[in-house]
């Protein structure tokens, strides 16, 4: 089945929040992303329910530790039965492969996607941290790595998004954050489009978080969202 165009961002503190604002999104037409946040605070049983409701979830843990360790975690996550898991790209090849390798046994794995340079960073937060090139060329470097490790797709900004399926191809996943519809605020994405113009990119799936989460009406700034790229 297709998945969701559109993952909202549920990043909040409780379970008491999360389901209030589950509540009030559309299901069937939205997926929920869970990061770090959420899942540090609330734990798997609360998104296996989601699952079993029949929502779509993405799961942003951001592996990145050697390679046993992470191959061990995107098992436990496809356990739950999230359909996307993520990595770290800079983690390297063997830790992608080793991810890759243990979602075979799985009859129906969860799509494996691996972050390349966080949507909230510029070229010169890159070179603070001794990377000598821009963000879009570490975005390449990084998702033909990813390509080559058997990987799905990558995490990157919709800014990226024309030229990784240029060069990697129309079905390799891009799943992109830093998502800001016209005149929202830019918080603290660096990298940021606006849902159309992701859309006329080539996303294949977009991150939405504040925007929705922050509206006093979610359930109308999904629908406008989903209007925008025609959904
Ligand atoms: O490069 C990345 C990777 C992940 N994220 C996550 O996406 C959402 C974005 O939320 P907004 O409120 O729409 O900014 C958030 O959960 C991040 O952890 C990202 O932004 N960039």
């Amino acid at each position: 089945m297709a998945l969701p165009k559109i993952y909202v961002a549920l990043d909040c503190q409780t379970q008491e929040e999360a389901d209030q604002l589950v509540s009030r999104l559309p299901s069937g037409q939205v997926g929920l992303k869970v990061g770090k946040e959420l899942f540090t605070s609330i734990g798997p049983e609360w998104v296996r329910k989601q699952v079993e409701q029949g929502f779509s979830i993405f799961l942003d843990l951001k592996f990145h530790d050697i390679p046993n360790t992470v191959a061990k975690a995107v098992t436990s996550a496809a356990k739950i039965g999230v359909d996307i898991v993520n990595v770290h790209a800079s983690g390297g090849s063997d830790m992608m492969r080793a991810a890759k390798d243990a979602l075979e046994p799985f009859d129906n794995p969860p799509l494996l996607i691996a972050v390349t340079v966080l949507t909230s960073m510029s070229d010169a937060d890159l070179a603070d941290i001794g990377i000598q090139v821009t963000a879009e060329q570490q975005v390449l470097n990084l998702a033909k790595l990813t390509q080559k490790a058997g990987l799905d797709g990558v995490v990157c900004s919709a800014q990226e998004a024309r030229m990784l399926k240029d060069a990697l191809g129309e079905s390799f996943k891009l799943v992109t954050p830093g998502i800001r519809p016209a005149n929202s605020a830019t918080d603290d994405q660096k990298r940021v489009m606006t849902p159309k113009e992701a859309m006329l990119a080539g996303v294949d799936y977009m991150v939405i978080g504040r925007p929705i989460t922050r509206s006093e009406t979610p359930e109308e700034t999904v629908a406008e969202i989903l209007a925008s790229i025609g959904e």
